[in-house]
């Protein structure tokens, strides 16, 4: 029988997702955060989903983009990054600057398109998936794992939103120091069975930041950790944290802000083996997902050496396949790749799962908010075993949209007078401290 695979239609719905207060250099984040789920349905009925941020610089692009795609078929993954350049990004979005909240490199009209086309190429690998029997991984080329690792990520926070602000409320308790800290990795091991750790820093002065990670180390001897203070620190700061944590770190993340600092910190790590307080080592691997976001930011980072690790995250960089092809990339210059990972739903998770499944050389358990959402759009929420989610093996991504579900939370998006329609940590964390303003990079 042949199928007709022509999109017919194109379903866009924004939604308002519980998030809990987690801190980041920037802020706290809000109680509801936007994602925009996708539905892609075929002339023959099929329907494959996708999930993006749901920011309205976003949204104002899904549209036009999405009328666009009507007439066209589900296989042209090709062509959908044609498409995009036909859509005209209103200026006024693009600041140049690192990206507000969403703490994803810096904004330019190109990455805001990847990443609306991102959901579309997952949507239309669900439908063909769907229509031929065959999972996303094997569109992508074949599973080479059975089961895709993932780290738990640990985060500052608060143990609710501040008092009289509508939210969902969360089980995990506040974490502010490293005792809070490791009774937070605790649970998460009890709950998801994760092996490896990240810490968001940035928040607290370095000193405290490098005391919760040893205790992290001395909780979990031998289990890989890592810290990402998203930039916030100098050039000098980075070295020294570097050199008091080389010995546990797995790798040390964005320590410092943009490829010249990053490339400064690796040559002086570089330059100074064996050295450090107490003796030692000093070489820990920089990872990263702000200064590496586009294809044009490759060659300055590698040929600098600035980064060892690469962290992916299929949004950004415009979609499945071509995470593969950053993957490859990193390969050839002998850089690790991992994931990135923003808050996102379970569309998303399954996504990162099927392509981290088709990389040959992922040798990091990925980064994921998941467990954070108490909210999903799914029927059945995935589950982690072991720190790990198997890799499904039906059609297509192998989940299901819940309908209901998905009104619900598009309802929440529809009620909000427009305050929680885009991510902004500066403005909740103003909630609770009315003079917090963005810090000036580096913090410390
Ligand atoms: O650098 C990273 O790993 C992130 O930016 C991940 C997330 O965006 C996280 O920092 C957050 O949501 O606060
Ligand atoms: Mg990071």
């Amino acid at each position: 029988m042949t199928r007709d695979l022509t999109i017919a239609e194109v379903r866009l719905t924004p939604i308002l997702v519980a998030d809990p207060p987690l801190l980041n250099t920037q802020g706290v984040h809000q109680p509801y955060t936007p994602r925009l789920i996708v539905e892609v349905v075929t002339a023959d009925g099929t329907t494959g989903l996708g999930e993006t941020y749901g920011d309205t610089k976003y949204l104002e692009l899904a549209r036009p983009f999405a009328d666009r795609l009507v007439g066209r078929r589900v296989s042209d993954l090709n062509g959908l990054f044609t498409v995009a350049q036909e859509v005209a990004v209103d200026a006024s979005r693009v600041s140049g600057q690192v990206d507000v909240g969403g703490l994803r490199g810096v904004q330019t009209a190109d990455k805001l398109r990847l990443s609306v086309v991102s959901a579309f190429e997952v949507a239309c690998l669900d439908a063909l998936g769907r229509a031929l029997g065959l999972p996303v991984h094997a569109l992508l080329g074949g599973k080479v794992r059975d089961a895709v690792e993932y780290s738990a990520y640990l985060f500052y926070k608060w143990a609710a939103h501040p008092e009289g602000v509508p939210a969902e409320k969360d089980d995990w308790g506040a974490a502010l120091d490293p005792a809070g800290i490791v009774a937070q990795a605790r649970a998460f091991k009890e709950r998801y069975g994760f092996g490896s750790f990240k810490l968001k820093g940035g928040v607290f002065p370095p000193d405290e930041e490098i005391a919760a990670v040893r205790a992290l180390a001395e909780a979990f001897p031998g289990h890989p950790l890592r810290l990402d203070p998203n930039g916030a620190w100098s050039v000098e700061t980075s070295l020294r944290v570097a050199e008091e944590l080389g010995d546990v770190l797995e790798y040390l993340e964005d320590p410092a802000l943009g490829t010249p600092a990053m490339a400064e910190v690796a040559a002086r790590l570089r330059d100074a083996p064996g050295r450090g307080a107490g003796g030692r080592r000093a070489g820990v691997p920089l990872a990263t997902n702000m200064c590496v976001t586009t294809f044009a930011e490759i060659e300055e980072a590698f040929t600098r050496g600035a980064v060892q690790v690469v962290l992916s995250d299929h949004h950004y960089w415009g979609g499945l396949r071509n995470t593969q092809h950053l993957a490859a990339i990193c390969r050839t210059f002998g850089v690790g790749v991992s994931m990135h990972s923003n808050t996102h739903l379970g569309i998303s998770l399954a996504a990162m799962t099927h392509v981290a499944a088709t990389v040959p050389d992922l040798h990091h358990a990925c980064d994921s908010h998941y467990p954070w959402q108490s909210e999903d759009v799914l029927t059945e929420r995935i589950a982690f075993e072991g720190g790990t989610v198997r890799v499904p093996d039906t059609p297509g991504l192998g989940v299901e949209l819940d309908r209901d579900r998905l009104d619900l939370l598009h309802r929440r998006w529809l009620d909000d007078d427009g305050a929680l329609r885009d991510r902004d940590d500066a403005a909740a964390m103003r909630v609770a401290d009315p003079a917090w303003v963005t810090p000036a990079v580096p913090r410390w």
